[in-house]
């Protein structure tokens, strides 16, 4: 169970996050949408303590959240992630499990998204694709309750994205709670059981893709999204 109440964040003076207000209590894929710079991953930082909110709480499995042990309940998939270059992607995988502890789905894993043909391979070498299945394998071997992952799909080919998408599905039907940050439509379409859009700083929407189409009036979630996304532009 993840909690945020009324978190608030400023950069300086700018205001990111006014007063957000979300509960996650129950399994299921939950699509944190909104337009470039909304505070969607300031918000997942939040969570995971690298970004320090302004105001506010946040309560994991009933408890508030304070130190680092609750990260080791979440599996995390950063946006961009920052990888020492020098090692190669088998060092760097030991290397995480020498701190975290031996990963229990490394090899399933591995063999899903095709490691094992550059697992020797220095880090810096690596395609934006490549990078992004290390990114994945690291945070998904740790068989945790809850998976946050920011942009998932990016750089992936197609046969990647079609392993992505079933391996979410499968972690959502043994009962985890997913959050996802995403642009591209087609996988909320297919994936989100909720949608949360943020706008200016605030929970704009929350609620299934069939209330949102019947609220925006629209015929799919990409045309709805758009829908919500041009309100920014009107204000
Ligand atoms: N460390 C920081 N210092 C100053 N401003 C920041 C910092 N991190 C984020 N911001 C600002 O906060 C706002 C929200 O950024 P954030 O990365 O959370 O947006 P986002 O919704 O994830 O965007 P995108 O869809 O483009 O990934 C942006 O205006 C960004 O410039």
């Amino acid at each position: 169970m993840i909690e945020f109440k009324d978190i608030e964040k400023s950069f300086g003076r700018q205001a990111v996050l006014s007063g957000i207000n979300l509960k996650f209590d129950q399994p299921g894929i939950f699509a944190i949408l909104g337009p470039n710079g909304s505070g969607k991953t300031t918000l997942i930082k939040s969570l995971m303590g690298m970004v320090f909110p302004s105001a506010g709480e946040i309560w994991i499995d009933g408890r508030l959240k304070k130190g680092n042990e609750y990260r080791n309940s979440i599996a995390y998939l950063p946006q961009i992630a920052r990888f020492p270059e020098n090692l190669s992607v088998s060092e760097f995988l030991s290397f995480i499990e020498n701190i975290r502890g031996q990963g229990s789905r490394k090899e399933e894993l591995s063999v899903v998204f095709g490691l094992n043909d550059f697992k020797d391979k220095k880090l810096r070498t690596l395609s934006g694709g490549m990078r992004q299945k290390v990114n994945l394998v690291s945070a998904l071997m740790y068989d945790t309750h809850t998976i946050i992952l920011d942009e998932p799909t990016i750089g992936l080919d197609p046969i990647a994205l079609i392993n992505l998408k079933n391996w979410i599905r499968k972690e959502k039907e043994a009962g985890k709670t997913i959050l996802l940050t995403t642009h591209i439509m087609d996988i909320v379409q297919e994936l989100a059981d909720e949608i949360v859009f943020i706008l200016e700083g605030k929970v704009y929407y929350r609620g299934s893709q069939e209330e949102l189409l019947s609220q925006t009036q629209t015929e799919n979630t990409e045309q709805a999204i758009a829908q919500l996304l041009s309100l920014q532009k009107a204000s």
